[in-house]
């Protein structure tokens, strides 16, 4: 289905590939190599689609996974052509989860000369982990999650720091750590019950680890739309990323930057922070040219902003 979706923006002469990294440059501007669990695609010059890439073993988070999806995040957020990204799964399904059979030198095995630095380097490691998911939401382009399939165990700590997720008919999803005899430490259990309205059914997802289906997850709001199937989801998720796209940068980026900070700080302190951030951002040429070509009721499409 990833194939169709990009088959259909090289038929436009619009599909782009950079398979090494992220337009293919490092942040510190020396050629990277290539990720080998991601693949990086631009389907339009301001659009960049971040693909899981181990569709023969579901897409399962291995070692080089939790590093590259840092140095894939921190490159989007410093490249000033992307204004939107959209992130999906390659294969049968989105992802199941942490590589289970990676875990064995990693977390099951931590080193150290006795439980105080045991405990340190593990305290150390689990930041990392937490910091690959933690890098998404840090990343001030909006991120649009396209689940299909499954979304199991890590993969629902990486939903939870996109900024939108969608999902096909036949998608689920599973808190399925306590299955594996642990508590989620990278990010559901701090992020879905912002997610998630109801605190009960948090609870239960991550206390039984039950399947949710997308009916559910659609209830709930734990994804904003259901599509009938892949191939349509990522055409909506295309198409989503390039109205957001089409918008200033100043507007959309300083949207999700205070969003977030809202979500997390009380309403006296992120009016503050807004007020704050808007001082200066009001000071843009767009609002002029965003506020002129409503005036004069111009497709925003038309109107061209700086990069950011
Ligand atoms: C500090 C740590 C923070 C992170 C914590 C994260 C925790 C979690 O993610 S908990 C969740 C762990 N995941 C699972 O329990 C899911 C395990 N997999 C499955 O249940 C099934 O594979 C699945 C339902 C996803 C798909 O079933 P399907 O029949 O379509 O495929 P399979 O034949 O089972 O698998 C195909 C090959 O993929 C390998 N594989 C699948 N999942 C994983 C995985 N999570 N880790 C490693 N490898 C996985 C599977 O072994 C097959 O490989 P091969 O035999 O070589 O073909």
């Amino acid at each position: 289905m990833a194939f169709v979706f990009k088959s259909a923006f090289r038929k436009q002469g619009l599909f782009v590939p950079f398979l090494n990294a992220v337009r293919g440059m490092s942040s510190s501007g020396e050629s990277t190599p290539a990720f080998t669990t991601l693949s990086i695609s631009q389907p339009l010059d301001t659009i960049t689609h971040v693909e899981i890439s181990r569709p023969e073993k579901r897409n399962a988070m291995n070692k080089a996974f939790w590093l590259e999806i840092v140095d894939c995040f921190n490159q989007i957020a410093e490249d000033p052509e992307c204004r939107a990204v959209v992130f999906s799964g390659a294969g049968k399904l989105f992802t199941s989860g942490i590589d289970l059979m990676g875990m064995a030198g990693g977390i099951l095995q931590p080193v150290g000369d006795d439980t105080a630095r045991i405990s340190w380097n593990l305290r150390r490691t689990i930041s990392k982990y937490q910091e690959t998911f933690s890098v998404i939401e840090k990343c001030p382009k909006p991120v649009i999650v396209a689940v299909h399939g499954a979304c199991i165990g890590g993969g629902v700590d990486l939903i939870t720091a996109c900024d939108i997720r969608l999902c096909t008919q036949d998608a689920w999803f599973q808190v399925k750590e306590v299955d594996i005899g642990l508590a989620a430490d990278v990010g559901t259990l701090q992020r879905l019950p912002r997610v998630i309205g109801s605190r009960s059914l948090v609870n239960e997802l991550a206390l039984t680890a039950r399947k949710m289906y997308a009916d559910e997850a659609k209830s709930c709001g734990l994804v904003s739309r259901v599509f009938p199937d892949k191939e349509t989801m990522m055409a909506g998720a295309l198409e989503m990323a390039q109205e957001i796209a089409s918008k200033s940068p100043v507007a959309v980026q300083g949207t999700k930057v205070n969003l977030i900070y809202s979500r997390d700080h009380s309403v006296p302190d992120s009016l503050n922070y807004m007020n704050t951030w808007n001082m200066s951002m009001l000071q843009t040429q767009d609002l002029m040219k965003s506020a002129q070509a409503a005036m004069e009721k111009k497709n925003l499409k038309e109107v061209i902003f700086s990069k950011l």
